[in-house]
């Protein structure tokens, strides 16, 4: 068999192209899911001030004894502190995200004194420290809270706010153009002619990258003709998008002008076939600034070939870690022996009392797509692997909504 090329070694030669794009101030409000660029600096220690866990009394805690009689001089309310500094034997009102009046340490809850007009009783030993939130105790003023390269999730958000933060420098989403071929294709709500099938792959290709964190525009389909094809892919890379996708014509068929049509334009290609199962046929290459996928047409090697090498290529663009994010998990049934090519096969996730497996999808068609919405992700089976019985580990890679399917 004529060699094969590694998926790493593809990975690798992709990678070498990539750095991360500029980057861009935006809205705290609108940076969910978008990539740091920049540290974040806390501009304030939090809490800012020693504060107040319970609704109770501060005191200092020389005075804490069971029993000790103090006299109540005031309120310490969240967002109106109390000035005048206390001393032993007294005590000063204090509620939940109040400040601690100056020479106080502690603060007893309310339910834990016996209160007769303006004194109270403890009714229980106080420690120093006790229910008090020292200042600085979750960060510190000029301290780095958040890292670049981390996606930023709702509770980053909450964080960033929280250090005084009204925006955040994250790297610009990387725009990635899409472009089918194929004069078979029709698209869906048109009514199908004989030897037509319709157009799927951009419907799942397109958030799939966006998902990934990139802006995706879908040029449609275009004809299966060398110069129909310059036209349209003349069209997909005015803008200079930081990655073309074309999907189809990648392989060794008459009709398959991809490679002559990319070539003819201007863009530096190699044609790959790569020891990865399904989606053999890859064609990868360059135009000026932008990186160009030429993706197999089988609607499950399109979306393969575009999770194992289009998805790092954009983690990459965004400053994060590009490698797949592999865990390992237990077979829930037995996995077939595997052939020369790295095998992204489909499976599903299954939760047993809390304990999760994977169970394999034997479907194996690279244009079936009914298996693929079964599936959560991909069993990720090295070239020539012998049989593995259930309960032996595989390494899984899962799909952002893989976590949905346990609810
Ligand atoms: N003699 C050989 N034939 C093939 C080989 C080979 O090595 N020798 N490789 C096979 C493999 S593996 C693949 S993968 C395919 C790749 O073919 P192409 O990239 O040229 O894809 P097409 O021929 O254009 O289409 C294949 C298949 O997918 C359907 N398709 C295409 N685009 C879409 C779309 N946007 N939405 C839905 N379906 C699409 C198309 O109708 C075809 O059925 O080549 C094998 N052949
Ligand atoms: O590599 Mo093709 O994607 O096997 O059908």
């Amino acid at each position: 068999m004529q060699n094969l090329k590694p998926v790493d070694e593809a990975l690798a030669d992709i990678l070498k192209r990539v750095s991360p794009t500029t980057s861009e101030k935006i809205n705290l409000s609108d940076a969910l899911d978008r990539t740091l660029a920049e540290p974040v600096i806390a501009l304030t220690s939090q809490p800012p001030f020693n504060g107040s866990a319970m609704d109770g009394y501060a005191l200092k805690s020389t005075d804490g004894q069971s029993g000790t009689k103090l006299k109540n001089i005031g309120i310490a309310a969240a967002g109106t502190p109390f000035t005048r500094p206390l001393q032993s034997g007294e005590c000063a009102r204090i509620y939940t995200g109040g400040e601690l009046p100056k020479g106080t340490d502690s603060v007893i809850m309310q339910e834990k004194v016996t209160v007769d007009g303006d004194m109270i009783t403890l009714n229980d030993d106080v420690q120093e420290g006790q229910n008090v939130r020292w200042k600085g105790n979750d960060f510190a003023k000029d301290q780095t809270i958040v890292f670049p390269g981390k996606c930023l999730n709702p509770f980053d958000l909450s964080l960033i706010a929280a250090a005084g933060h009204p925006h955040v420098h994250v790297y610009q989403k990387p725009r990635v153009h899409l472009l089918a071929t194929g004069d078979e294709l029709v698209q869906p709500g048109q009514p199908l002619e004989p030897g037509q099938i319709y157009a799927s792959n951009g419907f799942g290709l397109t958030p799939l990258f966006e998902q990934a964190g990139a802006t995706v525009k879908d040029f449609g389909v275009a004809i299966d003709e060398q110069d129909k094809l310059e036209t349209k892919l003349r069209e997909a890379l005015k803008d200079e998008p930081e990655i073309l996708v074309t999907t189809g014509g990648a392989s060794v068929g008459d009709k398959d002008y991809m490679l002559p049509a990319l070539k003819a334009i201007g863009a530096e290609l190699d044609f790959w076939r790569i020891a990865v199962r399904p989606g053999k046929p890859l064609m990868f290459g360059k135009l000026g600034k932008t990186l160009i996928f030429g993706l197999p047409g089988n609607p499950v090697s399109a979306l393969v070939t575009a999770t194992v090498f289009v998805q790092p290529a954009l983690r990459a663009f965004l400053g994060q870690n590009p490698e797949a994010p592999l865990i390992t998990l237990p077979l829930s049934a037995e996995l077939p022996k595997n052939g020369p090519r790295q095998f992204y096969r489909r499976a599903r996730l299954v939760k047993d009392e809390g304990q999760l497996s994977v169970d394999p999808i034997a479907q194996t068609d690279s244009a079936h797509l009914s298996s693929m919405s079964q599936c959560d992700g991909f069993i990720v089976q090295a070239a020539f692997a012998d049989t593995q019985e259930s309960g032996s580990l595989v390494q899984f890679l899962p799909m952002p909504w893989a976590m949905r399917s346990l609810a």
